[in-house]
């Protein structure tokens, strides 16, 4: 039974009534790593009536997600997230319940874990080669690519495909900015510390308009998934036999021991898929690009490599990644330094626990600082420098792997634990395939006069560019490996 003597982790004391959130500000993640510096790896923060756990290295992080993890595996409800979750009925905001449990679960089986991604290999390559063609033809116009955009089209027509039968957009423009618009506008406000969430009595005034801006976003998010399911419905004869992972899920929605998944979870559970499968990845991409364009000597020795095993008459596939240590050391680097959700999502208890050496009341609310783990200077040396060396074998980084197996909790983009991402492995050959596929297919030139690339991040649940990146592709490959 937890000891209420033991001490809270110590933080700071904040001003009377607000505590510490106006010392959180809008970049959390930096202002949290300064004040865990101060104050220790475990802090506590009192944000308005709240309180609020902060781990902020790798040892703390092991407490919380492995010594405690079953206590800390639920979500806090932020206003902000209520319209968007359906009501937290999706899988990403839910409690760790018996249906989050299967929604987890069918989503492992049939969609994103080993055997379910090898069936749905032809989908992304198909993508992939779309996405080259487009490159191709903005360099045949002599405009620069606009790299988060388009991988963000190509992203989320993957991911219609699989989960839901079509692709989304028929090319990059108007229909897939406006869903980039939307991804931007849910993961900025949905980062927000709103002062509601902290002082419940006063969250109908909406004092900073995050309800009423995310109660937008629901809105024209719903009336995509609505097309979409509508769609869904309508096409179900053609896909007897070949079901898609929508399918999978209706046919499959109680549970061995009854958690039963409502036509809302299933529309929740759409809409997590297409926000957390389509941006994180490109934020990562576009910042290990931005990193290479900054240090040419490292696109040009991953032109190296990739050319080696892959040749000049053909693309690069997923199936060469296993030959491509510095493609691999390169995508870990853009992942330690750049992780996209800096703080991952936030976790709950809903009750006492004690955690190394300190008492944590119940209805705490738990924000892991991956950002500051993979910067940690007691793990990693030269932190700040982008440096893909030091994951190659004899370097420090050599026995950290991004997606757990090492159990060290020093480099953990995917948060760890029950509630870490279901969509790691898609998520890391995302990454991979596509930074390899563009330094393999093309060369990179800033746009004169934009040399200095501007490394500023825009805030939020995800951490993308500030000023998104444009830069000229040149074709060189072979002609044939383009058609
Ligand atoms: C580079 C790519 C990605 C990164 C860095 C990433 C990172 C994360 C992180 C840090 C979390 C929160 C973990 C926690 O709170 O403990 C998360 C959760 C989640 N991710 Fe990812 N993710 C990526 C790609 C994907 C993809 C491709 C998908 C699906 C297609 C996906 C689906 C999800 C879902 C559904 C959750 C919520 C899981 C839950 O609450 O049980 N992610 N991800």
């Amino acid at each position: 039974k937890p000891r209420s003597r033991l001490p809270l982790p110590p933080g700071p004391r904040g001003v009377p009534v607000l505590g510490a959130l106006p010392l959180v500000g809008a970049s959390a993640h930096s202002n949290l790593a300064r004040l865990a510096a101060r104050y220790g790896p475990i802090m506590s923060l009192r944000l308005g009536s709240h309180l609020c756990v902060v781990a902020s290295d790798a040892s703390s992080a092991r407490a919380f997600l492995k010594t405690a993890d079953a206590q800390f595996a639920h979500r806090p409800d932020p206003i902000s997230a209520r319209d968007v979750s359906y009501q937290r009925q999706n899988l990403a905001m839910s409690d760790a319940t018996p249906t989050w449990k299967h929604m987890r679960k069918l989503c492992s089986f049939h969609l994103l874990g080993g055997k379910a991604l090898a069936d749905w290999a032809p989908t992304r390559r198909a993508e992939y080669r779309r996405l080259v063609d487009a490159l191709r033809r903005l360099h045949d116009a002599g405009q620069p690519v606009p790299i988060f955009d388009l991988l963000i089209c190509t992203l989320a027509n993957v991911v219609g495909t699989i989960v839901i039968g079509g692709r989304v957009f028929d090319d990059h423009g108007d229909e897939s900015n406006k869903f980039k618009d939307m991804l931007s506008d849910l993961l900025t406000g949905g980062a927000q510390f709103n002062v509601g969430d902290f002082f419940p009595s006063i969250a109908w005034m909406d004092l900073q308009g995050i309800r009423s801006k995310m109660l937008g976003v629901h809105k024209r998010f719903d009336a995509l998934l609505t097309r979409l399911f509508e769609e869904h419905q309508r096409t179900r004869g053609s896909r007897r036999g070949a079901p898609d992972f929508v399918d999978k899920v209706m046919a499959n929605k109680v549970s061995e021991d009854g958690a039963t998944i409502s036509d809302v979870n299933v529309r929740a559970l759409i809409c997590d898929l297409f926000t957390a499968g389509t941006d994180t990845s490109s934020v990562v991409v576009e910042w290990t690009f931005a990193e290479m364009l900054k240090n040419p000597a490292i696109l040009r020795r991953l032109q190296t490599e990739t050319e080696a095993v892959v040749g000049r008459d053909r693309l690069l596939d997923e199936s060469d990644i296993p030959k491509l240590p510095y493609l691999q050391a390169v995508c870990k680097e853009g992942l330690r330094l750049h992780p996209s959700t800096p703080l991952m999502l936030p976790h709950f208890s809903h009750e006492d626990s004690e955690v190394a050496g300190f008492f944590i009341p119940k209805h705490t609310r738990l924000l892991v600082n991956v950002w500051a783990i993979g910067r940690d200077p007691a793990v990693w040396e030269n932190p700040l420098a982008f440096d893909p060396d030091r994951f190659l074998p004899g370097g420090k980084g050599e026995r950290y792997d991004p997606l757990g197996s090492d159990g060290n909790f020093g480099f953990i983009p995917f948060g760890a634990g029950r509630r870490s991402c279901v969509g790691k492995l898609v998520g890391m050959l995302f990454v991979q395939c596509l930074v390899g596929t563009l330094a393999h297919a093309f060369d990179w030139e800033l746009p004169e006069g934009e040399e200095e690339i501007d490394m500023e991040a825009k805030p939020g649940l995800a951490l993308p560019k500030a000023v998104p990146l444009k830069a000229f592709a040149r074709p060189r490959l072979s002609p044939a490996a383009y058609v």
